[in-house]
C-alpha cells in the first residue's frame, strides 16, 4: 500500500445516488469514516442501508457520486481497492455438508496469498474453535454468521463492513456477535455497521449516521446525538399506587414536561433532578406511594423514531 493511501479515511463516500425505476434507494449520501471507528449506519428497513455498504464495497455501480476505501475507488480499480478490506453484506453462504473449517480452507485457496495460515485464529476469534470440525448444517444462526465474519477475517481487514450482523439472532446470539465486534474494533479493525437496532448502535459505536428514505437525516458523533437526546430534559418512568392521581400532581409542577400516561405508568421530563425529587415528596405529601420513579433509557430510540418517522423528521439537517 502506498502513502497516500495509508494516510486516506478507511471509506470516504461523496453523493452516492442509487435509483431503481420509482425508488431513490440512496439519495446523495456522504460518508467519512475515520480509522479506529465503530460507525453505525442507522435505520428502518428499507432505508438504503445494504444498497449503501453495496456501492462501498463496488459491487453495484452508483448512479451518482463515488466511494473510495483507503483512497481506492472500487469500480475503478477493482479487487485492489478492496486490499485490507472485507465485507458482510449478504448472508454468508458456506457448503453445508463441510465442515466449518472446511469451508474457511476452500475460502483461503481461493483467496491465496497468506489467508490459510490465518485459519485457525478466525475460528479461535470468532469462538468456533471447539466446532471447527462439524458440520455447517448442524451450526446454529449465530455460529453460521459468526462463521461469515471468520471468513471475513481471512483477508486480515483493517476495514470490516457488517450489514446487520444481528439480524435474526435470539439475544445470547446478539450478545455474543456484539462481543466480537467489540473484539475486532479493539484489536484496531475500523468497523461500519448497520443496524436497525438503536440500542445496538448506542452500545457499540463511536459515531453514528441515521438514514431515512436513502437519506442522511443526522450525522455525528454518539455522545453529541445522546446528549442533544436529552436536551429537552432527560426522561423518567414512574409507577406509582394511584397513577391518575399521580398525573395529576405531576401536571401542576413546575419543571416536569412532556407527562404521558401509559400501560405501564406514566413518562414524563424533567430538566434537573431537583424537579424529581420535588415530584417525589409532592406525591408522598398527598398518599401516592412511588413503586418505581427510573431515568428511562430509550431517548436514542425515541429520538430516532422521531427523527425517521416525525415531521421533524423534515426540518432535520445533518449536523
Ligand atoms: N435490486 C433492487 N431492485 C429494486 N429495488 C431495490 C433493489 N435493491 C433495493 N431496492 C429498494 O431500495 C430501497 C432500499 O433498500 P435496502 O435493501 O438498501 O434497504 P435497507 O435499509 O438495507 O433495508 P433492510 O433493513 O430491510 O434490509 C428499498 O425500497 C428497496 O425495495
Amino acid at each position: 500500500m502506498s502513502a497516500a493511501t495509508a494516510a486516506a479515511h478507511p471509506i470516504e463516500a461523496r453523493g452516492l445516488v442509487k435509483r431503481y425505476d420509482h425508488v431513490t434507494a440512496v439519495d446523495h449520501v456522504d460518508i467519512t469514516v475515520e480509522a479506529g471507528t465503530v460507525y453505525g449506519y442507522l435505520g428502518p428497513n428499507g432505508a438504503g442501508k445494504t444498497t449503501s455498504l453495496r456501492m462501498l464495497l463496488g459491487l453495484i455501480r452508483p448512479d451518482e457520486g463515488r466511494a473510495r476505501l483507503f483512497g481506492r475507488d472500487p469500480l475503478e480499480e477493482g479487487a485492489a481497492a478492496l486490499d485490507g478490506v472485507a465485507g458482510f453484506v449478504e448472508a454468508p453462504r458456506f457448503y453445508p455438508y463441510l465442515s466449518g473449517r472446511r469451508n474457511l480452507e476452500l475460502m483461503a485457496a481461493l483467496d491465496g496469498g497468506d489467508a490459510a495460515d490465518r485459519i485457525d485464529d478466525a475460528l479461535e476469534t470468532v469462538g468456533l474453535a471447539e466446532r471447527d470440525g462439524d458440520k455447517v448444517s448442524g451450526y446454529s444462526h449465530g455460529m453460521k454468521q459468526r462463521l461469515g465474519i471468520g471468513a471475513a477475517l481471512l483477508r486480515d481487514p483493517r476495514l470490516l463492513l457488517l450489514d446487520e450482523p444481528t439480524t435474526g439472532l435470539d439475544p445470547a446470539g446478539m450478545r455474543d456477535m456484539r462481543e466480537l465486534v467489540r473484539r475486532l474494533a479493539a484489536d484496531g479493525i475500523t468497523v461500519l455497521l448497520s443496524s436497525h437496532i438503536m440500542g445496538e448502535v448506542e452500545e457499540l459505536c463511536d459515531r453514528v449516521a441515521i438514514v431515512r428514505s436513502g437519506r442522511v437525516i443526522y450525522e455525528g458523533a454518539m455522545d453529541a446525538l445522546l446528549h442533544r437526546a436529552s436536551a429537552h430534559g432527560q426522561r423518567y418512568r414512574l409507577r406509582t399506587t394511584d397513577d391518575v392521581r399521580a398525573w395529576d400532581v405531576g401536571s401542576y409542577l413546575a419543571g416536569v414536561s412532556e407527562l404521558v400516561s401509559g400501560d405501564d405508568g406514566l413518562t414524563f421530563a424533567a430538566e434537573h433532578e431537583q424537579v424529581v425529587a420535588e415530584l417525589s415528596l409532592a406525591l408522598a405529601a398527598r398518599g401516592v406511594g412511588i413503586v418505581a420513579l427510573v431515568p428511562a433509557t430509550a431517548s436514542l430510540e425515541e429520538l430516532f423514531f422521531r427523527m425517521t418517522e416525525g415531521a421533524e423528521a423534515n426540518e432535520e439537517g445533518t449536523a
